[in-house]
This record gives structure tokens, C-alpha cells and sequence, in this order.
């Protein structure tokens, strides 16, 4: 747990609880043992602490922290805590691969902290809803300040090694064997001053602007947040780093209590095991295929087909993963544009090493001896078919075949090969070098091995892979359907679109539906609609009500601003205007890069740029930068004709556009649609329920097998609030699944003709026998 071993005048104690040496009780146990052998033995005159293995502590175990191990747990935390920090004999600190929440804070009560270059340093206990609670948010600002502090703790962000060094969080950076080096330094320090050496007995360097700096981030954390207790709660206990040392401990204390036992705290450590946990899948129908059963092929070399936006950045991520990858792609233009991209992208990593493991072409035939290829050519089964035959012909007959598509049928592109059972789809979410989830699709004949071999690609290329069954739009974009149904619906009875994205961002989405669309491009599911029949190029098909299709409710208003031009803010107009507005970003955005934290404001990297849009480009392209969708929204937002909404230059703020909303009223007018004030919690209510109404379908015919690979997808895909937990996890852990059923019986009774807020029979059926999610496998056993 703890090995104690001398060298001469140095006590060395190396965590040793593989694989991340993470504090259980008996670990804390055995660290507190440790100090007293070592303060107790005369001839010890100062003591290491390092980890054994692959890292320094990772943190307090979570399972104990969050079981009926917590109490013993944190009284062993205390209780190192406090031989640390008054210890008579200095204490050295050895990290290397990652010092994470306790871990680090074992650090920083420590006297000298050395690290080797690759460590990294962190307190991600705000993605867990909590706060660095052994010490974390008194200690880091005594080093780098409040203001440093709370954009550290804020956002859980890695801390480089070198940038720990700049920051002085460690003394020094070590080149080689670093428990040697780290012996040699603890025997350089001994019996010199420690009380300097004490963060606790240090001042807050920028004490005295505190509540400045407090009032100045507060409104950025906020908007951040969404929603999210545990940002804010981490700042109060950084403010209280200004008291004395023992005064801000308790008030840690305090506030560490308010967030372990707050609801949002749960549904964030379910997140974290549930990200995990998609990737222990089960065949939703049948479940003696899993992961322990099915065995992937090995997967060294990738063909890609179509150097798209989406083609590009699948590309990416496989170069990344050090993958060999075969991009192909028929217009060369087309390809060239793709290459610079990629080059682009890579270059801000080793990218002479990734781009030589790949090979362009025009060619199939260069196709024909990769692994695996994965097409992502136009969303149209056609045209997929008759790439998936082309393939079929030229690969050699144990290639794994997938198509990147975003709902079309698995099986009918299955069908247009002679092995159906290597066919399988891989659903990427834009940018794709960015987005984490990969939905992974199985068809009718995929087999066992095909699923397994597309599961282990996702953990290959650090994707968060769900696997689920074939239907249109797979679960994901298949839920979205009623919500955004449901969206529209409610612009007939007089919301105005802003009011709706309000709604929904009031609830911690990064965008409500009509700016996502927007951004998205309308055409986007105006194509898919003009595929299914529901609507053509033209207006309503002949002979069709025009709020009606195949008996079900239909609102027609996308496919109207359509055929007025209005395709959202991706059309040409849009990038003529990006580049004209270069000189109306009156506004800061900044943006804030994961790889070493440096924040840029937007205008100075124009400087440096042509154009708006070929930043924007970059950005879209740079998997290192955080904020993306945000900045890219936000940028989008700026400057390009929207659909729905109208945009001041230099205002994120999106504007109710005369045009829309006339467009609107007129529509109600002529339908007999009577306008009415609806309140946000109905906006809500109706869009999310009838999205997670539709959850429920799906579990029922096992198109997804856990609700939490329906979180997973909502939460890594469609930006679902994480503090939220997810929508099923919301639904039945926040809401109540009772109360769901209510209110959806409520509007579906007064809308009868909106199916989709017709419940569920599964949520009939659990409401009435008392069952759970839980039940159908969500992660509870974890929690
Ligand atoms: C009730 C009232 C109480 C009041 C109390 C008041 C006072 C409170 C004081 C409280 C003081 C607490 C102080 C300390 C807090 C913490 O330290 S919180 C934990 C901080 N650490 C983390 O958040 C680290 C989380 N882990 C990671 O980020 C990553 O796992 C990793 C370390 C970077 C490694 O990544 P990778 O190599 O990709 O491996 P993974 O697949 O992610 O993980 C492998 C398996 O390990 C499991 N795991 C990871 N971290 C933990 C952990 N901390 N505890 C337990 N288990 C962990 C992970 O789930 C994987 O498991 P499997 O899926 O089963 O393989």
C-alpha cells in the first residue's frame, strides 16, 4: 500500500496501489504509519513520497469516497494532512505521471515538490460536483493567487509540468531517474528552515483584490456554469484563502459537505463511471455478446473515404491514434483542401512523424489492403450504396466496413455487400477530431467480432464508442426528432424562437434548438425530410395537408424558411459575410487552449489571419482547443445570416428577426393558430420530456440496452448538461419517473395529435410496478 524503505539519511515511502494509486483507507493507513516510522527513527533527517508504477496518487478513490467508506476515508485524509504539514523533517514530493485531486494536494502540504517532464498536475474535483477538499482551494491561491486559483479550480484543467514549474508549484523539473534524483535533493534540504516552506504559513500574494478578482470572473463562471453548483462554491472557498489558514479549512469543510451530498454531485460521478462504463457493452439483443466475449480484429490501417469536413477530421483522429490511414477522395480539390487542413492541424503536434502514416488518393484500388474502411461521403443512401459495393469488390474479404452516418439504415447499406456481417456503422459528431462520442451501430447480420472490432477503435482513438441497434437516426438524432418537433409546435402557439433557446440554455444547454440549427445548416434536415417524402425542392408534396404527413403532426415553418434561401449560417452568404465582418468583432472572445492553458483573445489571433473564416477553420480543426463549440458558436453567431435569428454586429445576443417572426404570425393566421403566453417551464417541460419520452422507446425495443448509453450519447454529442447527470439519469433521479408520466399524460392530453408526448408503455409499465432504469443497467452497483 505504502512501501517504506532508507537511503541512509532519506525515508522513502512509494504509494504502491496499481493502477493509479489512488488513496483508499488502508492507503491513507499506510502513508500515516510511514510518517510516524520516519519522524520517530532519529537517523531519518527527511523523507520522499512517490508513487510506484505508472503515476504519482490520482486522487481519493472515488468508490470509497463516495461508499460507506467515506468517514474512515477522510479522517485517514486529515489525519496525513496534518503529519505533512507539521512535519519536523522536510518532505519531498516525487510526481510523475498524474498528480490529480488528493494527490496533488498531498503535494502542495508538502515541503519541495519535484516532477518529471511529462507529469501532470490537476484538481478536476469540479467535474465530479465537488471541490479540492483536502486542502486544494487554501493552499493552490497562497502559491499562484486567487485569480490563478480560480481559473485552475474552475476548470479542473491539466497543469503541464513546465507551466507547474512557471507557476511555482514545483521547485524543480527533473530530466532523470527522479527517485534518485528526488533522494539526492531531500538529503540536499535537510535540516534547513521549514516554516517558509509551509504553503499554509504563506499569504495570498493578490489578497488584497480579491473581491475584485471575485466580481470579475463571477459573471464569466456563471455563464460557464450553466447551472452548475460546483464552480461557484469552489470560488467562495477560494475567497475564504484570505483567512487565516485553520478558518479556511473549515470553511472548505463546509462547502465540501453542501457539494458531496447535493444531487448534482451524484449525477456528475455518474457521468464519470458512465463514460467509462459504455465500454463494458452488451448486445442490447443478445446478451452473450459483449465485451468479454467477442474479440476485435486488430486494427492497423484505415481507408477513409471522402475528404469532407467529416472525411478530414475522422482522418485526424486516426493519425492521432497512430493509425496508417488511405484518404480517398474522387474530387481533387476537394482532396487538396483536406490535405492542408489535416497538415494544419497536425502541425501544432509531431506532425512529420502522422502525416508520413498517411496516403491520399483518387484511386479505390489503394483500398485494397486496409484493415478497415470507414466512408463518409454525402448523408444519401444511394450514393453509400454504391460506394459500400465498390468496396465490397476491392477490400480484401476481412475488412471491417463502416459507414460515418448520422441515421440512415445500416442494413440496406449492409445489403449492397456480400459480407454483411463485417458491416457496421460509426457515427461521428462534428468536428469530428474534437466531439468524443462515437455511436456505433450494429446491423441485422453485423457480427459479434465486427461490433467488438468498432468498440476497441473507439477506445483506440480516445472516442467514448456506445454501442446501439439500427433505426433512423440511431438514438441520438432520434430523440432529437420530438424535441425539436415539440420546439416548433410551441412557435405556432406564439413563442418566438429566441424564447424557446432561452428556455432550453436556461437549462444548461450550450444552444437552444433554433441556434443549433442555425449553426448546423437547416438544410441539413431539410434533405433528409425532401428523402423520406415528407416534404420536396418545390413545397408541400401534392395532395398533402399542409400540418399533417402520413396522419402525424407537422409543421412545416423549416421547410418554408428553406425555400426562402434561409439555410442557417454554413451557406456561401454566410462565409462572404465572415470575411467582410473581420472588422466589426468589436467584442473580446477569448479562447483557451487544452494543451498548455494559454488564453487567446480572438482579435490578436486575427492579426496573424487572413480571413474570419479561415480562423474559424483552424479552430474548427485544433482538438486541442478548448471552448470549441462555444467559440464556434459564438463566432458563427457573430456574423452569418441565420434562420431564425438575426445577429448585431459585435453581439453574441441572438435578435428576433422581423422577417422570421412575420413569417410566424402570418403562418398562425393562416392555420387559426391563437398566439399565448407559455411559460419556460413548459418550453422545457414539453421539449425534453417528449426527448425523453422517446428515451424510453428506445430502451423498449433495445435499440440502446442501458440508459446510460443514452446519457452517454446526450452528454458527449448533443452538450446535455452534465451537472444534470443526463436525461434519463435527470429524469428519474431529479424529476421522478412518476412525475414525467404526469405530465406527459397532461399534454398529450391536451395536444392528442403530437404523438410523441404519448407515454411510453415502458414508463407506464415502471411507473405501475415500481420500477427503475437502475433495473435495465445503469450504473448504479457504482454509485
Ligand atoms: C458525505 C459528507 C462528507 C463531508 C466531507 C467533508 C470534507 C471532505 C473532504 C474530502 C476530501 C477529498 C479530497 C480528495 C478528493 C479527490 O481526490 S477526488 C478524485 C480526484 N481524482 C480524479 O478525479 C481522477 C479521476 N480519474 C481520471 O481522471 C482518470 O481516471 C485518470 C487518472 C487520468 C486515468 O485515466 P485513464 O488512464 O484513461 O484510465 P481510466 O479508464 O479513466 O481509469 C481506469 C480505471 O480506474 C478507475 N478510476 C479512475 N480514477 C479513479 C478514482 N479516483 N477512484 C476510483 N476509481 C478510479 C476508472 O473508473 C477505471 O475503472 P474501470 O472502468 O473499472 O477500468
Amino acid at each position: 500500500m505504502a512501501e517504506y524503505s532508507t537511503y541512509g539519511s532519506v525515508a522513502v515511502l512509494q504509494v504502491n496501489n496499481p493502477p493509479l494509486n489512488t488513496f483508499t483507507r488502508h492507503v491513507l493507513q499506510a502513508l500515516v504509519s510511514g510518517l510516524e516510522r520516519a519522524q520517530r527513527d532519529p537517523a531519518v533527517r527527511s523523507i520522499v513520497i512517490a508513487g510506484k508504477g505508472p503515476t504519482f496518487p490520482a486522487g481519493a478513490d472515488l468508490e470509497e469516497l463516495l461508499g460507506t467508506a467515506a468517514a474512515p476515508l477522510l479522517s485517514n485524509l486529515r489525519m496525513v494532512d496534518k503529519h505533512v504539514d507539521t512535519c519536523q523533517k522536510p518532505i519531498v514530493c516525487a510526481i510523475h505521471g498524474t498528480a490529480l485531486g488528493g494527490g496533488f494536494e498531498l503535494a502542495l502540504a508538502s515541503h519541495y515538490r519535484l516532477a518529471v517532464p511529462s507529469a501532470t498536475l490537476s484538481l478536476p474535483e469540479v467535474h465530479l460536483g465537488m471541490l479540492p477538499g483536502a486542502g486544494g482551494t487554501q493552499r493552490l491561491p497562497r502559491v499562484v493567487g486567487v485569480k490563478s486559483a480560480i481559473q485552475l479550480i474552475t476548470s479542473g484543467q491539466d497543469i503541464k509540468a513546465q507551466q507547474a514549474l512557471t507557476l511555482g508549484l514545483v521547485d524543480k523539473i527533473v530530466q532523470g531517474d527522479l527517485l534518485k534524483e528526488a533522494v539526492s535533493f531531500a538529503r540536499s534540504v535537510e535540516g534547513r528552515p521549514l516554516e517558509d516552506r509551509r504553503i499554509s504559513q504563506r499569504t495570498v500574494p493578490d489578497a488584497d483584490k480579491v473581491d475584485e478578482v471575485v466580481e470579475a470572473t463571477r459573471k464569466t463562471i456563471l455563464r460557464k456554469a450553466r447551472g452548475a453548483i460546483a464552480p461557484l462554491t469552489c470560488v467562495q472557498a477560494i475567497q475564504a484563502s484570505v483567512l487565516p489558514f485553520a478558518a479556511g479549512m473549515a470553511r472548505e469543510a463546509d462547502l465540501m459537505t453542501y457539494l458531496m451530498t447535493s444531487w448534482q454531485a451524484a449525477a456528475q460521478q455518474y457521468v464519470f463511471f458512465s463514460e467509462r462504463e459504455v465500454r463494458q457493452w452488451s448486445h442490447p439483443r443478445d446478451k452473450h455478446i459483449n465485451f468479454r466475449t467477442a474479440k476485435p480484429t486488430v486494427i492497423k490501417s484505415v481507408g477513409v473515404v471522402g475528404a469532407g469536413t467529416m472525411g478530414a477530421g475522422i482522418t485526424i483522429s486516426l493519425l492521432q491514434a497512430g493509425l496508417k490511414v488511405v484518404l480517398l477522395e474522387v474530387n481533387k480539390k476537394q482532396l487538396d483542401k483536406a490535405i492542408a487542413v489535416i497538415q494544419k492541424t497536425l502541425r501544432q503536434k509531431s506532425a512529420s512523424q502522422k502525416m508520413s502514416q498517411l496516403t491520399t488518393t483518387m484511386d479505390y484500388s489503394q483500398l485494397s489492403d486496409v484493415d478497415m474502411v470507414i466512408e463518409a461521403v454525402f448523408e444519401n443512401l444511394r450514393l453509400k450504396k454504391e460506394v459500400f459495393r465498390k468496396l465490397d469488390v476491392i477490400t480484401k474479404p476481412q475488412a471491417v466496413l463502416a459507414s460515418n452516418t448520422s441515421g440512415l439504415d445500416i442494413d440496406k447499406i449492409a445489403a449492397a455487400t456480400k459480407r454483411p456481417d463485417k458491416v457496421v456503422g460509426t457515427h461521428f459528431f462534428s468536428p469530428a477530431n474534437v466531439m468524443r462520442l462515437l455511436e456505433n451501430i450494429y446491423g441485422k447480420k453485423t457480427s459479434a467480432e465486427t461490433v467488438a472490432t468498432v468498440m476497441q477503435l473507439a477506445t483506440t482513438i480516445g472516442k467514448v464508442g456506445v454501442l446501439v441497434g439500427n433505426c433512423a437516426g440511431f438514438v441520438g438524432n432520434r430523440m432529437l426528432g420530438p424535441y425539436r418537433s415539440e420546439a416548433l409546435f410551441l412557435l405556432e402557439e406564439g413563442v418566438d424562437p429566441q424564447d424557446v433557446d432561452r428556455a432550453i440554455e436556461e437549462f444548461g444547454f450550450p444552444m437552444g434548438p433554433f441556434r443549433m440549427t442555425d449553426l448546423a445548416g437547416n438544410d441539413i434536415g431539410w434533405r433528409r425530410r425532401i428523402e423520406a417524402r415528407l416534404t420536396t425542392e418545390h413545397g408541400p408534396p401534392p395532395d398533402t395537408p399542409a400540418l399533417y404527413r402520413r396522419g402525424d403532426r407537422y409543421c412545416p415553418l423549416p421547410d418554408m424558411l428553406c425555400l426562402q434561401g434561409r439555410l442557417g449560417q454554413k451557406t456561401g452568404a454566410g462565409c462572404m459575410m465572415l470575411q467582410e465582418a473581420k472588422d466589426d468583432l468589436t467584442e473580446n472572445i477569448y479562447i483557451r487552449f487544452r494543451t498548455d492553458g494559454s488564453v487567446f483573445d480572438l482579435r490578436r489571433l486575427l492579426a496573424h489571419t487572413k480571413t474570419l473564416e479561415e480562423l474559424i477553420l483552424d479552430l474548427l480543426f485544433a482538438d486541442d482547443c478548448a471552448l470549441l463549440a462555444h467559440t464556434e458558436a459564438a463566432l458563427m453567431s457573430h456574423h452569418a445570416p441565420s434562420m431564425c435569428n438575426r445577429y448585431d454586429p459585435g453581439s453574441r445576443t441572438a435578435l428576433p428577426d422581423p422577417v422570421v417572426l412575420q413569417m410566424i404570425q402570418d403562418y398562425r393566421q393562416e392555420h387559426g393558430f391563437k398566439k399565448r403566453t407559455i411559460s419556460s417551464q413548459e418550453i422545457v417541460e414539453r421539449c425534453l420530456y417528449s426527448l425523453i419520452n422517446e428515451g424510453f422507446h428506445v430502451l423498449d425495443e433495445g435499440i440502446a440496452s442501458r440508459a446510460l448509453d443514452i446519457d452517454v450519447i446526450y452528454l458527449f454529442g448533443y452538450g446535455w448538461p452534465r451537472h444534470t447527470g443526463g436525461p434519463m439519469y435527470y429524469v428519474e433521479r431529479v424529476i421522478g419517473l412518476e412525475k414525467l408520466l404526469r405530465s406527459l399524460e397532461t399534454y398529450s392530453a391536451r395536444y392528442p395529435n403530437h404523438s410523441h408526448l404519448q407515454p411510453s408503455p415502458l414508463l407506464r409499465d415502471m411507473v405501475a410496478k415500481g420500477g427503475s432504469l437502475a433495473a435495465l443497467g445503469t450504473t448504479d452497483s457504482k454509485l
